[in-house]
């Protein structure tokens, strides 16, 4: 099975009277288009990980984000088999530290949502079983495999370490 590989930064900031947020954004274009998302984009060739999700958190929000503070969190495979050419492999890092303040770009409108209330009901399904475990520091290992209508969950194998 080839997957094209691509990252996803989720930066989290904390808020005294509310609790812990992190960064999504509505996208505006390409895959995903309408949903909320995390930031993140496909790993270019001569690439890290790493690289490729500093220079799409700057691409998607203008934010500067340095490879040192980034952490790792895992990685999810997203399985289409009605469409395998989207078959991706997905690199997650966390950051809690960053210049600049968010902004809209042609890509995403980015929003600060609290972990507590993830809008899983506007995401792609499938977050709810990989995206709040690695919000909440653990590096994750999931295997996400989507049913025909490249919506829907058909399996979510997972497992996760808390670092
Ligand atoms: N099932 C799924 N659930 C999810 O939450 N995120 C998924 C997903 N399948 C793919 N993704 C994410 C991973 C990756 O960050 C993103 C696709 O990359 P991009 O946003 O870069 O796509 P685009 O079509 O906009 O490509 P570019 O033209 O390279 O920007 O979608």
């Amino acid at each position: 099975m080839t997957s094209v590989p691509v990252t996803l930064c989720f930066l989290l900031r904390e808020r005294p009277e509310s609790g812990p947020e992190v960064l999504l954004g509505l996208k505006r274009t390409g895959f995903g288009t309408g949903k909320i998302v995390g930031l993140g984009g496909h790993v270019e060739a001569g690439e890290t990980d790493a690289q490729a999700a500093c220079r799409e958190v700057l691409e998607e929000a203008g934010v500067v984000v340095l490879e040192q503070d980034l952490f790792d969190a895992g990685k999810v495979e997203f399985v289409f088999p009605a469409r395998p050419d989207w078959n991706m492999s997905t690199r997650l890092f966390t950051s809690r530290r960053w210049a600049g303040e968010p902004v809209e770009s042609p890509e995403i409108i980015p929003e600060w949502f609290l972990i507590s209330a993830l809008p899983l009901e506007r995401m792609w399904q499938d977050a709810e079983h990989w995206l709040p475990l690695a919000l909440a520091g653990n590096v994750v290992d999931a295997v996400i495999t989507l049913n025909e209508d490249n919506e829907t969950v058909a399996s979510a194998e997972y497992s996760f370490r808390a670092v």
